[in-house]
């Protein structure tokens, strides 16, 4: 069973009352989905709207929904979830905010789902709970069901110590989590600051030693049980996505991309969710002032900037896509010609097949994160490349830079670096190019999300209890 706030499709009330599913957005969807529907096994999850119990049908998946007031939506998922631990655990970009009703409404929605998944799970069935916002389910399930196999798996970054003892109930999370039999990160710094925490806070015996990629696992000792902690870095369903970019309706759409775009010599592109983790400022600012200097020319370059919305009532969202969207006002300002913008902005989803249309359309792939879990996206657009044509700029904080290390690099703190990555990235060498691209292919190619659910669960069967 997979256990995560999110159902992978969102519920849609249209005005007639007519109801539509629609497919949810963020990477934690787009790699489970694939992977739930190759095994037999339930999905339990929040339907993205208020108080309701609807299960859809989806062929193939078997789906439970947990109902959220929207009391406990503002507390629970804006408040605690995306107000408090979303910036805490990405480096405090955002400033945390610590209320203690959004950590009682937190506890009391991770009970539901702990109980919903207690009530449907077979006896010894594999239980697979997802990210932050449910990091207290481990442990209130096995006080439900001593049976159960646990695994949990955080998609974000776990943060350093000195950022994780802000928070007020650090030793209430680390404690939730050690009721899993194996606790997963993207990547072993995450799964090494777990470690110390676990037996800094929790009192706990913890491994030492450096905890490897799939591999040399950690463990933590906790009232007899061995809780092994490890790094599994997640991917994509990249077969299917390298047969899809294949074919001959994507690559036709990414030709009429290209000329609807005025035919220019260069396309930029970044795809995101509108969150200020994504860097989405760093990459306008950069293209702004290399514009300015002349290093980019404006007839001839486009960047196109698609923008999923994201959390809206959060208020540092709503901040965030003001700046975002006066910044792309002021460029096209700028530069633009009448008929002619140099950013294109679309700040609505985008169906899946435009959205591979366009990587395969892309000369340059923007990634430029401040900080992020893992970063599907630049997975995608490698994935998408079999003309080993296009180049990615990739900033060194994303958990894909530990695998994409042909990638064009940036410290996104670093203007200066960020804009020569995207310099070098358009003016480079077609060989050079390929000669990257083919290297990225491969280990994303070799390293699916298959792979990534295979070593996760072939680790969560072999733990002792
Ligand atoms: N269909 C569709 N998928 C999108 C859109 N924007 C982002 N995505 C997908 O959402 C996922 C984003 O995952 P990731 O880069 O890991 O970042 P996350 O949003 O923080 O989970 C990727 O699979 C993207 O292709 C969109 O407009 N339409
Ligand atoms: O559910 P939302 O609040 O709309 O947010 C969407 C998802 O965003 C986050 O995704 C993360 O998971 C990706 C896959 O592991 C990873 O590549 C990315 O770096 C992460 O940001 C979040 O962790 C999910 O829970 C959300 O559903």
């Amino acid at each position: 069973m997979v256990v995560a706030n999110r159902l992978p499709v969102d519920k849609e009330v249209l005005p007639d009352d007519e109801v539509r599913w629609k497919r949810s957005p963020g990477g934690l969807v787009t790699a489970l989905e694939p992977v739930l529907r190759s095994h037999t096994g339930a999905w339990v999850g929040w339907s993205g709207v208020p108080d309701s119990q609807d299960d859809p049908d989806i062929d193939g998946l078997e789906i439970r929904a947990v109902p959220l007031s929207s009391t406990e939506i503002a507390e629970y998922y804006e408040g605690f979830s995306n107000g408090t631990l979303w910036p805490l655990y990405h480096d405090v970009i955002a400033k945390p905010q610590y209320h203690r009703e959004w950590w009682n409404t937190y506890v009391a929605v991770n009970e539901r789902f702990a109980k919903a998944t207690a009530d449907v799970a077979g006896h010894g069935a594999l239980v697979w709970v997802q990210d932050y916002q449910l990091q207290l389910v481990p442990k209130m399930l096995r006080e439900l069901r001593p049976d159960l196999k646990i695994g949990f798996f955080l998609h974000i970054p776990f943060p350093p110590v000195e950022l994780f003892m802000q928070l007020p109930w650090r030793a209430e999370i680390v404690n939730g989590l050690l009721g899993a039999d194996l606790i997963g990160f993207h990547l072993p710094e995450g799964a090494e600051n777990f470690l110390y925490l676990a037996n800094r806070l929790g009192g706990h015996h913890a491994s030492r030693r450096s905890v490897g990629v799939r591999s040399r696992f950690g463990s933590v000792e906790v009232d007899g049980r061995t809780v092994t902690v490890g790094a599994f870095p997640i991917s994509i369903a990249a077969g299917e996505i390298d047969a899809a970019s294949k074919t001959r309706e994507i690559r036709r759409r990414a030709r009429e991309i290209r000329k609807e775009l005025g035919s220019p010599s260069t396309i930029l592109l970044g795809v995101d969710r509108l969150d200020y983790t994504k860097g989405i400022d760093v990459r306008l600012k950069a293209f702004l002032e290399l514009l300015e200097e002349q290093r980019l020319d404006p007839h001839e370059t486009v960047l196109v900037q698609l923008a999923t919305p994201s959390r809206e009532r959060v208020e540092s969202y709503v901040a965030m896509r003001s700046e975002i969207e006066q910044l792309v006002g002021h460029i096209n300002g700028t530069f633009a010609e009448v008929g002619q913008p140099v950013v294109q902005y679309l700040n609505r989803p985008i169906p899946r097949d435009e959205l591979l249309a366009f990587f395969v359309a892309a000369d340059v792939m923007l990634v430029t994160p401040l900080r992020d879990g893992m970063n599907l996206v630049a997975k995608e657009y490698v994935g998408c490349r079999s003309d080993l044509g296009g180049a990615l700029v990739l900033s060194e904080f994303t958990g894909a830079a530990a695998e994409l290390k042909q990638a064009y690099q940036a410290n996104p703190y670093d203007m200066e670096g960020v804009k020569d990555a995207i310099e070098a990235a358009v003016k480079q060498p077609a060989e050079d190019g390929r000669v990257r691209m083919r290297a990225m292919r491969r280990q994303v190619l070799t390293h699916d999300v298959e792979r990534w659910a295979k070593s996760f669960l072939d680790a969560l069967k072999d733990t002792a209890n």
